[in-house]
């Protein structure tokens, strides 16, 4: 056991570890790097965003830019690679107390892959592949996760910081998109009827300007910090 407390990254269920695995949940452009950002100053804290730098450049080619085009025919395509990476990031070393990372794999099939499903735009067999490929990799590998922070945003805000964000991919979103991505987010965290919620849900109101956010950060420093560890 003084092995187990003493590695990072072990997933062992005898001690209790001592570390914390965040994730910060949200809709698009609710404020999740913002954030991330803001507890990257502090020390013993390591910091994980989202890859979509690679979702933007896969050996050149760019699936979301794709997904966005036609996602009938591109969103198996990009939802693969995103639980590719999600599962990277998971699995890889951790190199502090504390971990915070960008969304999980869990929110890339309960949020994203369902909402291509719900809304029409992925094929059943495309959902069918993706499915068991998320039970396989959840049934047979350990994605340990002790808290989630969820920034609760309107749809209208995420719309207004996407836009003022103007990233190039996403200038066909409309706010019906956000509105699903909202829906099942609050199915998923907040009324918990839909999947499962692999941890304890923290909430954070998200719509205020970046003052008031940074002030609630810091009042929520010690409970987001402290959760998981020993
Ligand atoms: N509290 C806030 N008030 C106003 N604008 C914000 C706030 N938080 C973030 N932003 C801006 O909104 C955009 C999206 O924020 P970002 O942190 O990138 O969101 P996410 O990572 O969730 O997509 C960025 O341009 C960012 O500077
Ligand atoms: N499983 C996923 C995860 C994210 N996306 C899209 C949504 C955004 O356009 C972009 C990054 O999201 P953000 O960090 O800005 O909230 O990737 C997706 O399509 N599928």
């Amino acid at each position: 056991s003084n092995l187990c407390n003493s590695c990072f990254n072990c997933v062992c269920d005898l001690v209790k570890p001592v570390f914390s695995r965040i994730c910060i949940e949200g809709n698009i452009a609710s404020g999740k790097t913002t954030c991330l950002e803001y507890f990257s100053k502090t020390s013993n804290i390591e910091v994980l965003t989202e890859p979509v730098s690679k979702w933007r450049n896969v050996q050149g080619h760019n699936p979301l830019a794709l997904m966005y085009q036609d996602p009938a025919r591109w969103g198996l395509t990009l939802q693969t690679y995103v639980q590719l990476t999600m599962l990277d990031r998971h699995l890889s070393t951790v190199a502090a107390p504390v971990r915070m990372m960008e969304r999980s794999l869990y929110s890339a099939k309960y949020i994203f892959v369902e909402n291509l499903y719900r809304s029409g735009k992925m094929p059943e067999v495309d959902f069918a592949v993706l499915s068991e490929w998320f039970e396989w990799i959840i049934k047979n590998i350990a994605i340990p996760v002790d808290l989630i922070v969820y920034l609760q945003t309107s749809p209208q805000t995420c719309y207004e910081r996407l836009k003022r964000r103007c990233r190039e991919e996403e200038r066909v979103i409309p706010i019906e998109y956000l509105e699903s991505i909202h829906n099942l987010y609050e199915d998923w965290l907040i009324k918990q009827t839909s999947f499962k919620v692999p941890a304890p849900v923290l909430v954070i109101p998200a719509d205020h300007d970046l003052q008031k956010m940074l002030q609630q950060y810091e009042e929520n420093r010690e409970k987001i910090l402290t959760t998981g560890r020993a």
